[in-house]
């Protein structure tokens, strides 16, 4: 900074770089500026709720899991005959599923064998919106971000029209509770077209606000073993 500007005070008595933003354009607002104190502590609280519910989906026993990933199954089925026609010819992502998530690779592979394609997201550049590729029951799994399992290099990319987000938490108003890297948010935010994105989660992991920021994108729709939560 030039020493011109160093001893500057601003008429107000502040010093904040909106002193300057109102000299230029006294109406200046920007409306995706976040109070960073508020930010901080909306962090902090998603941190601990994300190690709550992930503990808690964690307990669940082997027999309850099983049936909760049937029930899931059951619904995404029946809704991709009512809203996509099966969805045959279409780009359907899903998830490998990891930390307690629901397991939801038995429909994966009866959806490839009915001629969906089906695909799964890849963190391939950090901090920027996931790519994905095609998977298929023969795909040689390989290790990402993580050590997620993906789908190698060699298998081709993909758009999907139909997204899965695993949900870590939800609200009704549908927003996600992911695990922290800000990725799906990222992807649909880019994606264009913007996919249908389907939320995947426990019942039990709804909350009742995630104090949505600027970059939360609400999902399309959230479904659990309790059926379709929020359309
Ligand atoms: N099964 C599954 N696959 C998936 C996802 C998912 O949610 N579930 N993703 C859905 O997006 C992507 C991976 N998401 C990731 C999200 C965060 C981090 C990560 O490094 N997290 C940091 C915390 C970041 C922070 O707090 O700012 C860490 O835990 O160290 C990695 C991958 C793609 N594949
Ligand atoms: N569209 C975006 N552009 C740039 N940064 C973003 C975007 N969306 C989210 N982020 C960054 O990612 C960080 C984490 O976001 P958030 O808490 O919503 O993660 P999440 O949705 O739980 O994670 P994930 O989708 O990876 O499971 C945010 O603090 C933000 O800085």
């Amino acid at each position: 900074m030039s020493d011109e500007f160093k001893n500057f005070r601003c008429p107000s008595g502040f010093s904040s770089p909106p002193c300057y933003a109102a000299e230029i354009a006294p109406d200046y607002f920007d409306p995706l500026a976040v109070d960073p104190e508020q930010a901080r502590d909306v962090a902090r609280w998603r941190k601990a709720e994300r190690t709550r519910l992930r503990n808690a989906r964690l307990a669940l026993s082997g027999a309850e899991r099983e049936v909760i990933d049937e029930t899931l199954a059951g619904y995404l089925r029946q809704m991709l005959k009512d809203r996509f026609d099966g969805a045959r010819g279409l780009v359907f992502s899903a998830y490998w599923p990891i930390k307690g998530e629901p397991d939801l690779r038995p429909l994966m592979a009866e959806l490839h064998m009915a001629g969906v394609t089906v695909a799964l997201p890849l963190v391939e550049t950090r901090s920027a919106p996931l790519t994905f590729r095609r998977w298929t029951p023969e795909t040689r799994m390989a290790r990402g971000v993580w050590n997620i399992p993906v789908p190698p290099p060699e298998a081709p990319a993909v758009t999907p029209h139909i997204a899965l987000a695993p949900l870590v938490g939800w609200t009704s108003d549908r927003y996600r509770l992911g695990y922290g890297g800000g990725y799906f948010d990222r992807t649909l935010a880019a994606l264009r077209p913007k996919p249908f994105v389907i939320g995947i989660g426990f019942a039990a992991a709804q909350l009742a606000t995630i104090f949505p920021q600027p970059h939360d994108i609400p999902l399309d729709l959230i479904l659990t073993e309790k059926g379709v939560e929020a359309t």
